[in-house]
């Protein structure tokens, strides 16, 4: 039986910088992410991705914007990963370790792409164009994609439509 697994992905913008964190363990392990993960029960999504922002970096932050959702799927596995992308550029504090992530800024024309998942990439432009945009990635182990596509979308609320890739 296919199973989805609901995550959250923060991407941390200040003055022209972006904040990674490089993931010292579990999933995307030794590379740098952007902060998030699973949703809780009894929290809604945005709830679960300042929860997550706050655990991994210590930063808060008022609002997020949703800005984009993708769905992974890995070959030969069948839990699939529906990730709500938040962005912000108001976020309030100092990013400091935790024990999952190591909290670094990045010059945005200096993103680390190629110690990165392979899939940010190909979607990152459009969130930093500020584009509403969704995908569907196939990969085969963590480091292949097989088949993708990404959509810029108009309305948030395209992101909530459960259709064909999606
Ligand atoms: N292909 C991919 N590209 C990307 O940029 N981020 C991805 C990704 N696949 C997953 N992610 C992100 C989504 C989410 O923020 C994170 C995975 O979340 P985790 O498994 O770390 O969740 P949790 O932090 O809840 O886990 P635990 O701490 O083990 O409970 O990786």
């Amino acid at each position: 039986m296919v199973t989805t697994k609901l995550l959250t992905l923060v991407i941390v913008v200040r003055q022209q910088k972006i904040l990674l964190g490089w993931k010292k363990r579990g999933f995307g392990a030794n590379r740098w992410n952007g902060f998030g993960g699973k949703v809780q029960p009894g929290e809604t999504i945005e709830e679960g991705a300042k929860r997550e922002l706050w655990e991994e970096s210590s930063l808060t932050v008022d609002n997020l914007e949703k800005v984009g959702r993708i769905k992974f799927e890995f070959v030969d596995e069948t839990e699939l990963l529906d990730v709500h992308i938040f962005f912000t550029d108001s976020c309030k504090g100092e990013p400091l370790e935790s024990d999952e992530m190591l909290p670094q800024w990045f010059d945005l024309d200096k993103i680390p792409f190629d110690e990165m998942w392979v899939d940010d990439i190909i979607w990152f432009p459009l969130l930093l164009q500020k584009k509403l945009f969704k995908g569907y990635f196939k990969f085969k182990g963590h480091t292949t994609i097989l088949e993708y596509t990404l959509q810029e979308v108009e309305e948030l609320k395209e992101l909530e439509m459960e259709e064909s890739g999606f």
